[in-house]
């Protein structure tokens, strides 16, 4: 893959009160491609996520996004193209589908009859109220809605929490011909390793807010070993 970043941390040091969860950290994507931020509970991985766009402080380092620095409101970094799909999924559970989608389309967004080629249940479902849509559907609905918003950088926490292990197999291979199709540059977080690796270009382990492992996923597929020592906080030097 070549070309410049388009969203790059540098040496970021982030946390709460002052006291920090992630330090040091540096990462970056560029057009079209994945890095999957890996780690045990509480490594710090949705503190990086809301320090990337813009709704954590940080304590140093820069962000930089379509080279600019993020701004501080998140609103303003997601007009310009940075997006967060957050872990709680953030759909509306009265509203219909294609309410939801309708509320979520931004001008120079994606199209929503491509939406709907990528995610074709969505479709078929569109009159259907949130609220009772399964976990799976309601993840494709907020990958969907992001979507609409035309993102030219897509972070999503924990896109498979609480799915079952097929549909994390449907969705995260979608998720590769997305990015792929539309130039996105996407962070993920993801607890299904195996699964994350296969479809990302490079990965990030974090244990106890530092990196332990940072390495192109081509060369972590099938190293389930290294990973696991990066997990328990032994620095791993991918030689
Ligand atoms: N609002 C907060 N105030 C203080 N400390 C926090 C806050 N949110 C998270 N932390 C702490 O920061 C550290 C990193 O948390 P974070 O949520 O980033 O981890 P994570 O890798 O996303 O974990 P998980 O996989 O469990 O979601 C943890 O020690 C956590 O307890």
């Amino acid at each position: 893959m070549s070309g410049q970043p388009v969203f790059e941390l540098d040496d970021i040091t982030v946390g709460y009160g002052g006291v920090s969860a992630v330090r040091g950290l540096s990462a970056s994507v560029r057009e079209g491609e994945i890095l999957a931020l890996l780690g045990p509970n509480g490594a710090g991985k949705t503190t990086t996520m809301l320090a990337a766009v813009g709704a954590l402080p940080l304590i140093s380092g820069s962000v930089q996004a379509l080279g600019q620095p993020i701004d501080s409101a998140v609103e303003k970094n997601a007009r310009r193209g940075v997006t967060l799909v957050p872990d709680s999924r953030g759909v509306f559970h009265r509203l219909s589908v294609a309410d939801n989608l309708r509320l979520a389309k931004r001008k120079g967004g994606t199209d929503l009859g491509v939406v709907y080629e990528y995610f074709p249940k969505l479709k078929t479902m569109r009159t259907r109220k949130c609220g009772n849509l399964s976990g799976g559907e309601q993840q494709m609905l907020a990958m969907a809605k992001a979507l609409l918003a035309g993102p030219k950088v897509l972070l999503i926490d924990e896109l498979s929490l609480g799915l079952s292990p097929i549909a994390v197999q449907e969705l995260l291979p979608r998720l590769r011909s997305i990015a792929d199709d539309q130039r996105m540059a996407v962070i993920l977080v993801e607890q299904h390793i195996d699964l994350a690796l296969g479809i990302a270009d490079s990965a990030v382990v974090l244990h106890h807010g530092r990196v332990a492992l940072s390495a192109p996923a081509a060369e972590l597929r099938g190293r389930r070993d290294m990973v696991e020592a990066a997990y328990f906080g032994r620095t791993v030097d991918v030689a």
